[in-house]
């Protein structure tokens, strides 16, 4: 116990002593035991509210040591722009991961690792496979699976979060592999990763010393070692199904099975042959790339789905603006990804759920790799920096009542969010929620698609509406701002009706999921392609029965 406390003055004079010296200011920041840190006074539930509460006493820029490390943290979105993009040649590291001590190199998670030639390649690989799929509109896998789960609602809507986080993982593992069918396995290895990594998830994010603990006795490294032995069978798997289909000609469109990548390659390895290596170590990554592509997706669009859900059970008003535009523009349609130029207002609600509940509210950590100052405040090298994702979406001079779902906000001339013309703004590229510099999210396209579909869908199809309370003849108490404490915040469930709008609409989305339903089973007969010999792979698997496919004749009474 001595040791430890000399240890911890020493580290700290240590630190004091480096920015004494070199006579610049260290931030402003709440105050803490030497070395510890106030990392006490942080909830483990929502974390994000007290870094905002610091933000107004200690400024939009501020600094706390924990455990050793300096981190900062940046509130207001023109300081992290000018920190994380304007400086992104020195501020793009990720800094390690105390429970996943090999983030910063493994080649497994793009989003991860350290500012290394792998990260360059495989962020630039990532970067091609996502336009190439976003020129082709996403191959209506969105539209696919959106008609799907608007059936699943109609069905039983109090079940919405397993329609939700069906809908993400079956999406994005078309996406990926060109196939739905592992999406179940993908759900569950995703959840876990999140687990590993989110600060209030596994103990040793909190209480370092203990990622130092032996895999023998350390129950986080042998559930993290499970985890990524499921994760490298599902990735090898689907890689093999791909080679397999495409072989026979018979592959969906998807980010593996694309050749037009390897194509793109090709015409730079021609033209420079210094990219023959690069082209070739690509070759060997593309699985892995794929697979953060799908774990990045299974279960962050899931987050602003449920808070839009949240969002019409406390604003009764934004759900009806948004049914009328649909009516009027659309005359009774359910809107398609190609009428988003004609519908503002949806766009609008679909980035004020966003900015409202953050779906990543603390951040991806960047880390700084050399000395820095901002504004005469020292940064000093190896710095955990924060963009306080909550934080700055509570900017009250740019967003007047920060609290209140507003969106109105993103329509009216006088709002200083305001952006024209109206058929392309407002939209989610750029948005602070993304992240800054060279470490942006790559899957904007694939966020914009989902919400637009899924909250679009869900207002021409249901009255959303609080749960009638039988036992009390009154609304069931729905919380306002009660979210899970890991690194994507989700709503904790709560009680909801969607009833649908008419008896028509039920009949449309009964139509809609049929033919989605069949384009899905001549999907799964997939030629002379043995399927069955991939589901024997992820055999011990979760594997996933697509039983809720079934359609129900007249089963509505409204
Ligand atoms: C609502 C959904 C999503 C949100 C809010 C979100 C947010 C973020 C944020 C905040 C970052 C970190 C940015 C930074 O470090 O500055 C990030 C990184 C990333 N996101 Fe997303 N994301 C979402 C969905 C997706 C999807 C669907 C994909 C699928 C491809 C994706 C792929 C990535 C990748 C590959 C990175 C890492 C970039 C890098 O480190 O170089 N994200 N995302």
């Amino acid at each position: 116990m001595i040791t430890l406390v000399i240890l911890t003055i020493v580290a700290s004079a240590l630190v004091w002593r480096r920015l004494v010296r070199r006579g610049r200011r260290p931030l402003p920041g709440p105050p803490g035991p030497p070395y510890i840190g106030p990392v006490h006074k942080i909830p483990s539930k929502t974390a994000w509210t007290k870094i905002y509460e610091w933000s107004k006493v200690y400024g939009p820029i501020y600094q706390f040591q924990t455990l050793g490390t300096l981190h900062v943290w940046i509130a207001r979105e023109p300081i992290a722009y000018e920190i994380l993009s304007k400086r992104a040649p020195i501020n793009s590291d990720r800094p390690v991961i105390p429970n996943l001590s090999d983030n910063r190199i493994s080649g497994q998670y793009l989003a991860l690792l350290g500012r290394t030639d792998t990260w360059i390649r495989q962020r630039r690989l990532c970067g091609i496979m996502m336009s190439i799929s976003d020129r082709a509109s996403l191959h209506a896998y969105p539209t696919m699976e959106r008609d799907r789960f608007l059936y699943q609602m109609c069905r039983d809507p109090s079940s919405y979060i397993e329609w939700v986080e069906q809908f993400t993982a079956r999406t994005v593992s078309r996406l990926s592999w060109g196939t739905a069918r592992s999406a179940q396995v993908l759900r569950h290895v995703t959840f876990g990763l999140l687990e590993t990594i989110s600060p209030s998830g596994s103990l040793p994010n909190k209480v370092n010393f203990l990622r130092y603990l032996p895999a023998a006795i350390s129950p986080w490294k042998k559930r993290e070692r499970a985890r990524r032995r499921m994760e490298s069978r599902l990735f090898d798997a689907n890689v093999r199904f791909v080679i397999d289909s495409r072989a026979r000609g018979r592959a969906s469109p998807s980010f593996m099975g694309t050749e037009l990548w390897e194509d793109e390659m090709r015409k730079e390895e021609l033209a420079d042959k210094k990219y023959q290596e690069e082209y070739e170590a690509m070759k060997g990554e593309a699985g892995n790339v794929v697979g953060l592509m799908a774990i990045a997706g299974a279960l962050t669009i899931g987050s602003p789905i449920q808070s839009f859900l949240l969002a019409m059970c406390h604003h009764p008003e934004w759900q009806s603006r948004t049914q009328d535009e649909i009516d009027s523009v659309l005359e009774g349609r359910c809107p398609e990804w190609e009428d988003r130029d004609r519908l503002p207002v949806l766009r609008a609600v679909v980035k004020e759920v966003i900015r409202w509940r953050p779906p990543v509210p603390t951040g991806i950590p960047h880390a700084s790799e050399v000395d820095d100052v901002y504004e005469g405040f020292d940064i000093p090298a190896k710095t955990t920096l924060h963009a306080a994702e909550w934080s700055m979406t509570r900017q009250e001079d740019y967003y007047p009542d920060p609290e209140i779902f507003d969106p109105g906000r993103w329509l009216e001339g006088d709002s200083p969010s305001y952006s024209e013309p109206l058929c392309t703004y407002p939209c989610l590229a750029g948005f602070s929620q993304f992240g800054f510099g060279r470490r942006t999210c790559q899957g904007v396209p694939i966020v914009e698609q989902d919400l637009f579909l899924t909250m679009g869908g869900m207002a021409w199809a249901f009255n959303i509406h609080k749960m009638h309370d039988t036992e009390t003849d009154a609304e069931a108490r729905v919380h306002w701002n009660d979210y899970t404490p890991l690194l994507i915040a989700k709503p904790v469930w709560f009680p909801l009706d969607a009833a649908p709008r008419s008896r028509d609409k039920v009949e449309c989305m009964r139509v809609m999921h049929r033919s989605a339903r069949e384009r899905i089973q001549n999907e799964q007969k997939m030629g002379d392609v043995d399927v069955s010999q991939f589901e024997q792979e992820l055999g011990d698997l979760v594997y996933f029965e697509d039983v809720e496919d079934e359609v129900v004749e007249d089963e509505y009474i409204l």
